[in-house]
């Protein structure tokens, strides 16, 4: 794969100022480790002063709203991330479709309304438990990839798409090697099928238990560009662990 590998930390519902220190560490060791691409996607409280303490990192939202404005209370805009600072949202975590009830179709126009406010965009997709151990994870996770995505001109060029299984997330649990090779092919199919060329393109992230000590693995497995970290995330030293092994491999 051409790109950098990429590496995000989505910190969740978690952090206050204290945080900052952590993203000033990060910040200062990427900057040694120039072949890998690292963010970090904080709360939105966040957001202004993260992109103000970090030079090299990129920085960006977990959610916006489908709308540029209006009245949505509690809700944050696509254009507002971008006013605060942020490169990118994540949209479509298995949080926020399940939690929120986001639906597919939901997902799609937040990544299209990111796209249009000049953010990059990271969409989850992925199997609940229940799903793989009745064997239609790929139809699910298929399914998910088609109906989010967004499809408006040169959304592609700006798109990730993150792919972790519900039941690994938080759990310290994580597919095998073989499982995680075929879902990540399983979409890249996907892309190619939607985007034609510019679908080979797009990074796809693993995420769900990633830590420093399976990271290598993970991240060296056809197709996987990236990791979407959550728990791990939340210290400079297990992320940067994590941020280290895609580093290494480029020597491996
Ligand atoms: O967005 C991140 C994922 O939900 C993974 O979270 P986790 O690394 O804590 O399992």
């Amino acid at each position: 794969m051409a790109s950098l590998p990429y590496i995000v930390g989505n910190w969740k519902m978690n952090g206050t100022r204290a945080m900052l220190n952590e993203a000033r560490a990060i910040d200062r060791a990427a900057a040694r480790l120039p072949k890998v691409q690292v963010a970090v996607a904080p709360p939105a409280t966040l957001i202004y002063r993260t992109r103000d303490s970090v030079e090299l990192i990129g920085v960006g939202g977990q959610d916006c709203h489908v709308k540029e404005s209006g009245a949505f209370t509690g809700d944050i805009s696509a254009p507002m991330l971008k006013d605060a600072g942020a490169d990118f949202v994540i949209v479509g975590h298995s949080e926020r479709r399940t939690l929120h009830a986001e639906t597919s179709e939901i997902v799609k126009a937040k990544a299209e309304a990111a796209h249009s406010a000049g953010l990059a965009v990271i969409v989850c997709v992925g199997e609940t438990e229940a799903e793989r151990d009745a064997g239609s994870a790929e139809a699910v996770v298929g399914a998910q990839v088609e109906g989010s995505v967004p499809g408006t001109d040169g959304a592609v060029d700006r798109l990730t798409v993150a792919y972790e299984p519900v039941w690994a997330i938080g759990t310290g649990r994580v597919p095998s090697i073989d499982d995680v090779a075929a879902m990540h092919k399983a979409i890249r199919v996907k892309l190619v099928a939607i985007y034609g060329d510019a679908g080979a393109q797009v990074r796809i992230l693993y995420g769900g238990s990633v830590k420093a000590d399976n990271a290598a693995e993970l991240l060296a497995v056809p197709e996987v560009g990236g990791a979407l970290v959550g728990g791990a995330s939340l210290a400079a030293e297990s992320f940067l662990a994590i941020v280290g092994a895609a580093a290494g491999l480029d020597e491996g």
